[in-house]
């Protein structure tokens, strides 16, 4: 099998980085979690805090049992992010992942089919391609970049797409979270379905 096929059937991933860090942002914020960053996006978020990431060709495709062996020696809890990681198969490193006993967790745009067995679903919609239907139904977690007051509405409706238990976060886009705070905190006392997600890993200087 060359080495496209391997990539093709996800057996192969485009590796850009692994990290053991704090979960920063959303329902699972302050838990110790070892992070997967998968090369390759193409939804074109401007404000986008991982550029580096979206042309895959420049993260080597590495072997699914080298990132799930070497995951597992640091952290019960695994995080796939990128890029955007639905782009790729993820059955396999998914099943390799909960096969050692890990919780796998996601952090998606949700505008690729869904592939791989998550315990979270964390459910980040973009304008400029949004999610498949499915992804809705996945859902743990939807998280709604705030970038202006456009926003809310647009949150409201994402948030009548998920199911009834999924939990609800705003999360300030982080180049306007001094412009938008105000709003986003009146937002959420006025409707407190929502919870406001910071990204604090940005804030205590940590990957
Ligand atoms: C870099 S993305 C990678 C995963 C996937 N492509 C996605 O967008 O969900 C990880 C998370 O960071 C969020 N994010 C990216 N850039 C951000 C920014 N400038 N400010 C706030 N959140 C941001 C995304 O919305 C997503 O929830
Ligand atoms: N600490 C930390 N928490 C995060 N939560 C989601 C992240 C991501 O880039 O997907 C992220 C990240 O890059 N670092
Ligand atoms: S979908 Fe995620 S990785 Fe892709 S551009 Fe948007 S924030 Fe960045
Ligand atoms: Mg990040």
């Amino acid at each position: 099998m060359t080495e496209n096929d391997k990539v093709e059937k996800g057996l192969f991933l485009p590796l850009m980085e692994e990290f053991y860090t704090i979960q920063g942002e959303g329902y699972h914020s302050g838990r110790a979690a070892y992070f997967i960053r998968i090369g390759g996006c193409d939804v074109g978020c401007h404000w986008c805090d991982v550029k580096e990431s979206w042309n895959p060709k420049l993260h080597p495709p590495t072997d699914i049992q080298q990132i799930a062996d070497h995951a597992a020696e640091y952290s019960k809890t695994i995080v796939i992010t990128g890029g955007e990681p639905l782009m790729w198969n993820m059955e396999p490193i998914t099943t390799l992942l909960k096969d050692k006993g890990l919780e796998v967790h996601i952090e998606t745009s949700g505008a690729y089919t869904v592939s791989g067995n998550w315990d979270w679903f964390c459910l980040s919609p973009k304008k400029t391609k949004p999610p498949v239907k499915e992804a809705y139904e996945y859902a743990h977690e939807l998280k709604v970049i705030i970038y202006n007051k456009h926003d809310f509405k647009w949150a409201e409706e994402h948030a009548a797409r998920v199911g009834a238990h999924c939990k609800l976060f705003l999360q300030p886009e982080w180049s306007r979270r001094e412009v938008m705070m105000d709003d986003i905190a009146n937002y959420v006392m006025q409707n407190p379905k929502w919870q406001i997600s910071l990204q604090t890993h940005k804030y205590i200087g940590i990957p």
